[in-house]
């Protein structure tokens, strides 16, 4: 069975190739970039979804601004250069724009900013992101896999798997791990409203690797707690500050606050690129995507007209909710004494 790649950079055509998340579980189609714009779109619409996956997606959108400046003359040499670091500026802009909390995205792409500036190709730098998403996933879950035990049973929310990656996942590269250590581990994954990543992507992807993965509704979680179904909680992470607050999929907060008060350890796997050492709590702008994510499910109107909503993508979990963080390199814990 092949691994689940959600990025495909092809060679030949110089052009991005991304399973189209938006058409999972019901049929698995590919959504194909040739220019800066393509990757922009496919970011703010979640062709493309997960902070290593946005990361690793916008590098090869600058990569792409930079093909297509090549064929770009305009006279002189130096008219050229200008008009080009205009056109890879421009895009660098536009791509930042996308989606406002994940800190993956605006590494990578200062990244590749930094490559075009010391006259490194930007293919190249994308490249080398891409790849060490790839071995940096793998280690997560080498390292994660440690903590679960043979029986548990895993509850996760949205999607935090090889699709929100370059491959493996963070908190499904852990789950996968446990499981190819043979240790028989069962998953509750949270549906996610209103996208439903963990019913459409996180249940095909466990379900595409024999791993045994239950749906339920985000409200049922709380009760599965209360029974004692649930033996721990692992989620991804879209940025983590210094003082380990996680940013992550809106509910993510309400099932660490639930967590603690049935005493369910609660852990996050995400890479160290992730963490987002500058900024406080107060700087992090928490995207707020179109009501209509709410108001239709699958085009189906599900609200009176004339009915506002929230609709944040994400929300805030503090340190203390939090057993541990499985990075690549090491677990904190963040409230170990
Ligand atoms: C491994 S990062 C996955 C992270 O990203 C998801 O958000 P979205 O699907 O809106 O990009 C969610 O917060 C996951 O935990």
């Amino acid at each position: 069975m092949k691994d689940l790649r959600p990025i495909i950079w092809d060679n030949e055509k110089n052009q991005l190739i991304l399973i189209d998340q938006r058409k999972l579980p019901n049929s698995l189609e590919y959504f194909v970039c040739k220019t800066y714009e393509d990757v922009a779109f496919a970011i703010k619409d979640m062709v493309v979804r997960g902070a290593p996956a946005i990361g690793v997606s916008a590098a090869y959108g600058m990569a792409l601004a930079e093909l297509n400046n090549n064929n770009i003359a305009c006279g002189s040499k130096r008219a050229t250069k200008t008009k080009g670091f205009r056109l890879i500026e421009k895009a660098h802009n536009e791509l930042k724009n996308t989606r406002p909390t994940a800190v993956n995205l605006f590494w990578a792409l200062d990244r590749c900013m930094e490559a075009y500036k010391n006259n490194k190709s930007i293919l190249n730098e994308a490249k080398e992101i891409h790849n060490e998403d790839i071995e940096i996933c793998k280690k997560i879950g080498q390292i994660g896999e440690k903590i679960i035990n043979d029986g548990d049973t895993i509850l996760t929310h949205c999607n935090a798997g090889a699709l929100a990656t370059s491959a493996y996942g963070t908190a499904l590269s852990v789950i996968r791990f446990a499981h190819y250590n043979n240790k028989k581990i069962s998953v509750i994954a949270d549906e996610t409203r209103p996208r439903l990543q963990g019913a459409n992507l996180t249940a095909y992807e466990l379900n595409y690797e024999n791993i045994p993965v239950k749906v339920i509704t985000d409200n049922t979680a709380g009760f599965l707690m209360k029974m004692g179904k649930i033996d721990k909680i692992i989620v991804g992470a879209d940025r983590i500050l210094k003082d380990y607050t996680v940013f992550n999929k809106i509910g993510t907060y309400s099932l660490a606050v639930l967590a603690k008060y049935h005493n369910v350890p609660f852990y996050v796997g995400a890479p160290y690129s992730t963490f987002d050492y500058e900024n406080s709590i107060e700087d992090i702008i928490i995207e707020e995507r179109d009501e209509k994510e709410v108001k239709y499910i699958n085009n189906i109107n599900i609200m009176p007209e004339g009915v506002s909503v929230y609709n944040y993508a994400f929300d805030s979990t503090p340190a203390e909710l939090i057993t541990g963080i499985i990075t690549e390199k090491e677990i904190i814990y963040p409230n170990k004494k």
